[in-house]
């Protein structure tokens, strides 16, 4: 698989919890890439939490950091990208997005409301209805996400080893549809 790739980029977008960061470990692996998740590059650069970015600089200052930190990880190659679930926010980003495959980790609104009941560290979570903030968010992004080369939907019961696994499965299509066009 990773000749087939030819070191192109992975970029795993997808709403917050859905497993961009745990699918993306397991692809990097897989693949013998690197790995890097653009909120903890943000947090190592800045030396805060994303809480304390929110807190400090409003979403506006965390979005231009994070367009920042894209700008430059799309330099390198044979990299899986965990990205931050709002990456698909700002029309720049998908220039940078663009460089390489972009795959589309989705999942029921149940399944993931589930997952980060108990979760402090997702500040857009921080609300009196935390279930219909995630709704209203995926409702919101589902047309960008959508513009991802690759989508792959969670089912009942799927292990992160599995999605990375259906991700892996899927790539040979996006490429041919890609040499074709
Ligand atoms: N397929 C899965 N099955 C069970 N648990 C999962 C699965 N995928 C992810 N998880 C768990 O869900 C939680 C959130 O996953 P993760 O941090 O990878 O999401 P994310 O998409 O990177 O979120 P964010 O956009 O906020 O960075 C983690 O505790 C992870 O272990
Ligand atoms: O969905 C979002 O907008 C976010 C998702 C996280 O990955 C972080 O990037 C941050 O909490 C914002
Ligand atoms: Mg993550």
């Amino acid at each position: 698989m990773s000749s087939l790739l030819q070191g192109v980029n992975l970029y795993l977008i997808g709403i917050m919890g859905v497993g961009k960061t745990t699918v993306g470990r397991l692809l990097a692996k897989e693949l013998g890439y690197g790995f890097v998740d653009t909120d903890d590059v943000i947090a190592q650069a800045t030396g805060k939490s994303i809480n304390q970015i929110f807190t400090d600089e409003g979403e506006a200052g965390f979005r231009q950091l994070e367009s920042d930190v894209l700008s430059q990880v799309c330099a390198f190659t044979k990299l899986t990208i965990a990205t931050g679930g709002g990456i698909v926010l700002r029309r720049e980003n998908w220039g940078y997005l663009h460089h390489g495959l972009i795959v589309w980790l989705d999942s029921p609104v149940e399944i993931i409301y589930s997952r980060l009941a108990e979760d402090t560290t997702r500040p857009l979570l921080q609300d009196a209805d935390p279930k219909g903030k995630l709704r209203s968010l995926l409702e919101q992004r589902t047309p960008l996400y959508s513009q991802a080369d690759l989508h792959i939907t969670e089912r009942e019961g799927d292990t992160p080893e599995n999605v990375a696994k259906r991700v892996l499965e899927g790539i040979p299509g996006i490429l041919k549809k890609a040499v074709s066009n």
